[in-house]
């Protein structure tokens, strides 16, 4: 199953009640059992989804009415998250067994199945005009950035396994951010750029925890109440940024005009 979302302006978010908020930018139910399901934003063409094999194996839809090829990755690049338990992903005929928040790279052009009883996959995939190798991106083979301070409440390590370095792809960055014990706020202060749409799939929050997601032109912010294992799309005007009532991890994946990760600007707090 598959879902189209249509581009907006900042004004349109600014006019907007809540349910048409949420309708526009939330991503819910994209892990269900034995299905693997997508949304495909027309901001910077990118696509996430979730696939949730169970005992069975799924394959990477086509989604043919949606994409116009017959086969997802023809003209294609794709960022893979585990957010479950241990799992495998098969590429052409390769294994990659991914653990909880390891990721996989995979390059345009192959095909891709997916198997695991307690797996549950993390998709995002965006437009490439070239092709690069597939690449296992191990959580705990990644060095992280420490940001943020436990007096701020905002103390978290940013894991970029794809991010214009190290890894080739053509415009697709992604990698997890978890927030420390204690602190709530991610991407705080927040920024914003120009030149590229983010989306935000926030994991690991207990049933009862959410995170309240800043979204909006920086003076005139709205937010979105998620739960765990639901995505935001951020469109190049919006910040992203959030505070949790619990612990919690995020995935965030980008594409656009460059994929130069430093190319944003700072958001000062005074302009909120
Ligand atoms: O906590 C953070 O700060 C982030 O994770 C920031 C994201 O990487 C991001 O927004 C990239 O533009």
């Amino acid at each position: 199953m598959i879902h189209v979302r249509y581009s907006s302006s900042p004004s349109t978010a600014e006019t907007a009640t809540t349910a048409e908020l949420r309708e526009a930018y939330l991503i819910e139910e994209l892990f269900v059992p034995g299905e693997v399901r997508g949304t495909y934003t027309h901001d910077e063409r990118l696509l996430v989804g979730g696939a949730v094999p169970g005992t069975g194996q799924l394959d990477l839809p086509a989604w043919t009415e949606v994409l116009g090829v017959g086969s997802h990755l023809e003209r294609r690049e794709l960022g893979v998250v585990n957010v479950g338990a241990a799992g495998h992903v098969v590429v052409d005929g390769e294994k990659f067994e991914l653990d909880h928040l390891d990721g996989l790279y995979v390059g345009r052009g192959s095909e891709v199945s997916f198997t695991g009883a307690d797996a549950a996959f993390y998709l995002v995939s965006a437009p490439a005009h070239a092709t690069y190798p597939t690449r296992f991106l191990g959580h705990g083979e990644v060095e992280p950035v420490a940001l943020g301070s436990a007096d701020a409440a905002n103390e978290r390590h940013l894991f970029r396994y794809v991010w214009g370095q190290e890894v080739e792809t053509s415009v697709l960055q992604f990698g997890v951010t978890v927030i420390a014990r204690g602190s709530v706020w991610n991407t705080f202060p927040p920024h914003l750029h120009e030149r590229r749409t983010e989306v935000y799939c926030y994991v690991d929050l207990d049933e009862q925890d959410r995170v309240f997601h800043l979204m909006g032109r920086p003076g005139e912010t709205r937010h979105l109440v998620v739960r765990d294992r639901e995505a935001v799309i951020s469109p190049p005007w919006s910040i992203h940024s959030g505070a949790g009532t619990g612990s919690y991890a995020f995935i965030w994946a980008m594409a656009g005009e460059n994929n130069t990760y430093t190319d944003l600007s700072p958001v000062a707090v005074e302009e909120l």
